[in-house]
């Protein structure tokens, strides 16, 4: 059987990141930036009040306090988007507003809080420093510096800084477009009434939910029963608006393994056993050009598979590092039993504080494939390698987090 290793590989070399495209702020979020971006400007471009107050000449109010207060003109009156034409000498002073121009000759803002609020003339009760509340030129960004590099994930703060250092838009690698097809002549649609020996839809969903929560733009596609043509029709239909298909269901050893069936007759996907548990069936390859990956049908093995194979893909394809989920190490709270000699087995668990105050990980009471209410109720992944099948409560073993 092929090693968890030698497929994750496999599957990688059949993606590139998309080619980047340049597209408005808003619908960049969640794509990866696709190239350097520097400041054209300085941010602030120009000194300007951190507070509401007044702007002034520090040293004039060195001797101020609540007993001798320093009362001082006031020569002018700046808000925010004032152009910055004004100015004062010592023994003057400008209201000023947050976010307003400094006017030259001030090294100082007061907040008004600090004084009588006054409009032609104010005392002020507070010495301040040289430089309090004044935001100065280039205190966030020296104009041409790099503000952002190649490989950024778009989220909220990335957009704000494009957006303040005058960008529109941003070259970024699209979110992939994952279509997700479901097959099995026992599927039958949620909201619809159940016949003998069918059931509920419900991996097209699952995998559809976890692609968009890998950061795509996932399309279910309902599913197309045992009949290999229609497979084909179906994929046909889907291939020019994907930029990866994945399939669940039909590629085992049954009689109507209908993916197997249809995609053995393009010859372009391999179907092969992994050294895993579950998910051992898989199959991946291209059709006309574009990427598919055929998981399990079995529920807990199609979601498992999901984020071993799949997900690194997706990063790939989005243009970032091609990681799988996040781990971490804990000592096993219960003991693991009868893993599978010569398979990898990813154990569904849950996290807990151990009585050290530490974490621990303890495997859930049921692991069958189709067990989706223990999957619901799990938090992680324990890693147990080809070669045990026991392990001891307290064993350190290698830990993944679910999403
Ligand atoms: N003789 C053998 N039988 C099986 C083997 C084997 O090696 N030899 N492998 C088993 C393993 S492991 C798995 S995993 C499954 C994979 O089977 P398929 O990918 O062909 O999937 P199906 O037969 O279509 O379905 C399996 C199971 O999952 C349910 N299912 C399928 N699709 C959905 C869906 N969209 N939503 C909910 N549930 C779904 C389906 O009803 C079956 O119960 O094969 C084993 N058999
Ligand atoms: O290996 Mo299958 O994927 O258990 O249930």
């Amino acid at each position: 059987m092929k090693s968890v290793e030698q497929h994750t590989t496999d599957l990688l070399d059949l993606v590139e990141p998309l080619e980047p495209i340049r597209i408005e702020l808003l619908r960049a979020q969640g794509g990866v930036l696709a190239e350097d971006v520097t400041a054209p400007v300085s941010l602030p471009q120009f000194d300007n009040s951190a507070m509401d107050g007044y702007a002034l000449v520090a040293a004039d109010i060195a001797g101020a306090g609540a007993d001798t207060p320093v009362r001082l003109p006031v020569v002018a009156d700046i808000a925010a988007g004032d152009p910055g034409t004004h100015a004062i000498r010592t023994g003057m002073c400008a209201r000023i507003m947050t976010g307003a121009p400094m006017p030259a000759g001030a090294d100082a803002v007061v907040p008004v809080e600090w004084t009588d609020g006054g409009v032609a003339e104010v005392l002020i009760s507070r010495p301040a420093k040289a430089g309090n509340a004044v935001r100065p030129a280039g205190g966030d960004v020296e104009k041409g510096a790099g503000v952002l590099r190649s490989g950024a994930h778009i989220g909220p703060a990335e957009i704000a800084v494009l957006a303040a250092v005058g960008h529109p838009d941003a070259l970024v690698h699209p979110r992939p477009r994952v279509a997700v097809l479901s097959t099995g002549e026992e599927l039958v649609e949620p909201g619809t009434p159940i016949g003998p020996g069918q059931i509920w839809e419900s991996n097209g969903y699952m995998l559809t939910a976890a692609a968009i929560d890998a950061g795509c733009a996932a399309f279910r596609h309902g599913f197309t029963g045992d009949d290999p043509s229609t497979v084909l029709a179906t994929l046909g239909d889907v291939l020019p608006h994907a930029d990866i298909v994945v399939t669940t269901g039909g590629v085992s050893m049954g009689a109507y393994d209908v993916v197997k069936e249809a995609l053995t007759q393009l010859g372009t996907v391999r179907f092969e056993q992994v050294a895993v548990q579950p998910g051992k069936p898989q199959g991946a390859g291209t059709v006309h050009g574009t990427p598919i990956v055929t998981l399990p049908g079995n529920p807990v093995s199609s979601f498992v598979s999901f984020h071993l194979f799949v997900r690194p893909m997706l990063a790939k394809l989005s243009g970032r590092a091609p990681e799988g989920l996040p781990a971490l190490r804990a000592p096993l709270a219960a003991p693991v039993r009868d893993s599978p000699q010569g398979r990898r087995s990813y154990l569904r668990a849950q996290l807990e504080y151990a009585a050290d105050g530490g974490l621990a990980v303890r495997p859930v009471a049921r692991q069958g494939s189709h067990q989706l209410a223990a999957l619901a109720s799990a938090d992680a992944l324990i890693v147990v390698d080809e070669a045990a099948t026991e392990l001891p409560a307290g064993r350190v073993v290698d830990v993944l987090r679910l999403p």
